[in-house]
Order: structure tokens, then sequence, then C-alpha cells
């Protein structure tokens, strides 16, 4: 079960997506389609290893918020939630990371 703090932000994530672009990041951002959510991802993903590559720890939390913040964005955008996510965590639990590469699918 996702922590209290992602289950509301999934829930204002889910409201704010059909409010008015001109009072909702949410909003801007979701109408402006899921190539764009992804990018911003892969964004906030260069700033955090930049931030981490600086030895800045607040920074590295504050990008990482971010992070977590757009990746909870493109999940409403594609109808998946953040159980999802954790359940693959548990699927992984307790196997090698050598095992779990080896059995995933062929990219
Ligand atoms: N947690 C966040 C959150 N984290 C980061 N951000 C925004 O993410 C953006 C990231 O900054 P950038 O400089 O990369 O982006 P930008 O220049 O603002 O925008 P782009 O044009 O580059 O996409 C900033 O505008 C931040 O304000 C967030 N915006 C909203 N939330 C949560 O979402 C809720 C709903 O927000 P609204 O949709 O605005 O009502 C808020 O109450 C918060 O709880």
């Amino acid at each position: 079960m996702a922590d209290p703090i992602i289950q509301r932000l999934e829930a204002i994530i889910a409201e704010r997506r059909s409010a008015s672009s001109d009072s909702s990041y949410v909003a801007k951002l979701s109408a402006r389609g899921r190539a764009r959510i992804a990018q911003k991802i892969g964004e906030e993903g260069v700033e955090t290893v930049i931030a981490a590559i600086k030895d800045d720890g607040p920074g590295v939390i504050s990008e990482s918020a971010d992070l977590i913040f757009h990746l909870l964005v493109l999940l409403a955008d594609m109808g998946l939630t953040w159980d999802q996510l954790l359940a693959e965590l548990d699927a992984r639990e307790g196997t090698s990371g050598i095992a779990e590469k080896a059995s995933r699918p062929k990219e």
C-alpha cells in the first residue's frame, strides 16, 4: 500500500488533470501530452544526477522529489498506480539482482 503522501498526491493529480491549465501545473503538463511528461522525468533525472555528482545531498532530495512527482503524473496519464510499482518491487524482493535481470523480457 502506498505511503499516505503518495496516496494524497495520486488523488490530487487525478483531480488536477482536468483543471484549467492556467491554474494547475498538472493540468498544463498533462495537456502537453505523454511525451512531454516523459521528457520531464528525463530532465529531473539528469538534475538528480548532477546534484549527486556535486555531492549535494539537499539537491538530490529536492530533485528526487521532482522526479517522483513527475513519475506520478506519468503513471496517472497511463492509468497506472504507485501500488502497481510497489507490487513489482515487492515481487523482486529476496531475488538476486543478477537473477532478476536474467528473468526480464529481452528489450
Ligand atoms: N509536488 C508538486 C510539484 N513538484 C514540482 N512541481 C512543479 O514542477 C515544475 C518543475 O520545474 P521546472 O523548472 O523543471 O519546470 P517549469 O519551467 O516550471 O515547467 P516546464 O515548462 O519546463 O515544464 C515546477 O513548476 C514545480 O512547481 C510540482 N507541482 C505540483 N506539485 C503537487 O501537485 C499539486 C497540484 O499542483 P497544481 O496542478 O499546480 O494545482 C500541488 O499541490 C503539489 O502537491
